[in-house]
């Protein structure tokens, strides 16, 4: 019999993983979210709350919906929690090595039929594929934050991903009412091939002195009409994740114009991680963000 996708799993209740859940709940999905830690399975199930409730207050969704599909989502701490799902979608941290554990605990427990996804900003999908027992039913499907109000996904193939699974990729993608962007396995894929060496430049045009943090958020977001400017987006993202796109773009492309800004690097090891530490480029700890540079 075909595959139907109802059933879907998340894995990582951070902020991409949380949104997804969100989505697909709403779209009439049932959603297991999945985390290694039980307490941020707990965060990731209030932070989908709050944000329905804003949507609420908002008028885009009612209460109605917002319970139907709250209910519709159970947090689980196991990756066994996840064995019923036609569909499993991995958001887990930007490691290569985090993702291909996680892949081949769940493989072990999934049907042989379901499918597998990575929301991974940049890591290759044919090798992630690779390391699994079905690279044919293997896909990116890759959600832009804030999930519930990005209206893009892009989709990348691997190299084995049928033509099955990318049309219920497709099929899916369309339900959560997003609009989807076909991207070849390539680092970073298309968004943040653009994206992110424009945030990495933001960054060294900081560490040379050429602009105060303020002064360049405000300069592209006045000078460019970017919703965010690029030291805020990069906090927003949170720089962990930046760094590591910056990485593979670097390494997988071997190109020096990808290095990523040694400044960048610092915040990283000092855990200024962003909005999701309280601190980043801005600190978050008061009422307003405070630039710290
Ligand atoms: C790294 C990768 O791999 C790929 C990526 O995702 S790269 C990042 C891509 N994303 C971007 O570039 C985002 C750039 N920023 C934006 O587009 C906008 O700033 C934004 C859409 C995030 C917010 O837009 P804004 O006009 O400032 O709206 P804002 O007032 O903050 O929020 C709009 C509404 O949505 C609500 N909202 C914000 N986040 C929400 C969420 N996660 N869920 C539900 N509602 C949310 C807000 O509460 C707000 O509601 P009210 O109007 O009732 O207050
Ligand atoms: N941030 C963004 O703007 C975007 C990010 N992405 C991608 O989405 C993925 C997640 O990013 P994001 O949500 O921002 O990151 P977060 O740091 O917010 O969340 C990652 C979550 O994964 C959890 N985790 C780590 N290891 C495991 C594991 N073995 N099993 C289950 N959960 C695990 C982390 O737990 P703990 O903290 O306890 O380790 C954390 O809760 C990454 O691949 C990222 O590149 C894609 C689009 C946009």
């Amino acid at each position: 019999m075909p595959l139907e996708i109802k059933k879907v799993g998340v894995i990582g209740a951070g902020q991409m993983g949380n949104g997804i859940a969100h989505v697909c709940a709403l779209a009439g999905y049932d959603v297991m979210l999945n985390d290694a830690d039980p307490d941020r399975v707990r965060s990731g199930l209030a932070t989908i709350n709050g944000n329905m409730a804003k949507q609420v207050a908002k008028g885009t969704v009612t209460e109605e919906d917002r319970q139907q599909a709250l209910a519709r989502i159970s947090g689980v701490t196991t990756i066994d929690g996840l064995a019923e799902c036609d569909l499993v979608i991995e958001s887990a941290t930007e490691r290569e090595e985090v993702k291909r554990k996680i892949f081949s605990d769940l493989c072990a427990a999934l049907r042989p039929d379901a499918l597998l996804a990575s929301n991974t900003s940049s890591i290759s999908i044919t090798r992630l594929a690779a390391s699994t027992d079905r690279p044919e039913r293997f896909i990116g499907i890759h959600f832009m934050n804030p999930v519930p109000l990005m209206e893009l996904v892009e989709l990348v193939r691997g190299i084995a991903t049928d033509d099955d699974t990318f049309e219920l990729s497709k099929k899916f993608v369309t339900r959560l009412n997003k609009t989807y962007a076909v991207a070849e396995d390539f680092p970073a894929f298309i968004v943040n091939r653009i994206l992110l060496p424009m945030i990495n430049e933001a960054i060294y045009t900081l560490y040379e002195g050429v602009g105060s943090v303020d002064a360049i958020d405000r300069a592209m977001k006045l000078g460019a009409n970017h919703p965010m400017g690029p030291l805020q987006l990069a906090d927003f993202i949170g720089l962990d994740t930046c760094l590591a796109i910056m990485q593979v773009l670097h390494e997988g492309l071997a190109d020096s114009k990808y290095r990523p800004c040694p400044l960048l690097v610092k915040y990283v090891e000092a855990g200024w991680l962003g909005r999701k530490t309280q601190r980043g480029f801005y600190d978050y700890r008061g009422e307003k963000p405070v630039p710290t540079r």
